[in-house]
């Protein structure tokens, strides 16, 4: 079970507001985060993530507290076992493919590095610089990076913005198998309803 409470204040163009969650989740769920434009999904995952501490929080994955602020308990990013994908991708300019998707790995393991270049047609570009791709293919990069870390909780902001229908599919087929199969709990902001509409486990939305 994931327990989150969140609180804390954001500063938006039209005034001051409130990002509130108040949710528990069961592990392995697949999670649709939706809300208008500038509301806060992607400061929740910062939150979620521990690169941004709310004014208050209280995070709990299992037995295990990543924050608790009226205890000031903060567990840094590193140590929450969350990977987070952000919408402008943040690859390493001077590493190649392979390298980036590789990075992210804990225990290393070639294999899975080797079946995510396939799974998502990067093979014929896994020497070349991510600044040499085109953007959906920079997309793609940054998913399979995020997919290599294998953690216990996956965010994704807009990860199929950048991409063609065609490879829509193939990613969402992707993310869908790795959510069954590894019962990592993905949270996932878009802005398509009919997407997730169908085969996600449960709706977050922010108001
Ligand atoms: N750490 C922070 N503390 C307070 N306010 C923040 C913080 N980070 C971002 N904001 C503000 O919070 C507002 C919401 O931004 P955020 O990117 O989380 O929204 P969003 O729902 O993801 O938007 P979009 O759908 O357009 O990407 C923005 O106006 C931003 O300036």
């Amino acid at each position: 079970m994931i327990e989150i409470q969140i609180r804390h204040q954001i500063f938006t163009s039209s005034g001051n507001k409130f990002l509130e969650v108040d949710e528990r989740i069961s592990e392995g769920s697949f999670v649709h985060v939706s809300g208008d434009s500038g509301i806060g999904k992607t400061t929740f995952f910062k939150v979620l993530s521990g690169l941004v501490v709310p004014d208050f929080g209280f995070i709990k994955l299992n037995d295990k507290i990543l924050l608790d602020t009226a205890n000031k308990i903060f567990l840094p990013p590193q140590k929450r076992n969350i990977s987070l994908m952000f919408q402008n991708y943040a690859l390493f300019p001077n590493m190649t493919v392979k390298q980036n998707i590789a990075f992210a790995q804990t225990e290393k393991d070639e294999n899975i590095v080797d079946e995510l270049l396939e799974k998502f047609a990067l093979k014929t570009f896994e020497n070349t610089s991510p600044s040499k791709l085109s953007g959906g293919q920079q997309q793609r990069v940054a998913l399979a990076r995020t997919l290599a870390q294998n953690a216990e909780i996956v965010l994704l902001d807009e990860p199929f913005s950048a991409v063609d229908i065609a490879m829509r599919k193939v990613m969402l087929n992707e993310l869908l198998e790795f959510n069954k199969n590894n019962n990592s709990t993905f949270f996932v902001i878009s802005h398509s309803e009919e997407e997730f509409e169908s085969f996600s486990t449960y709706n977050l939305n922010i108001i």
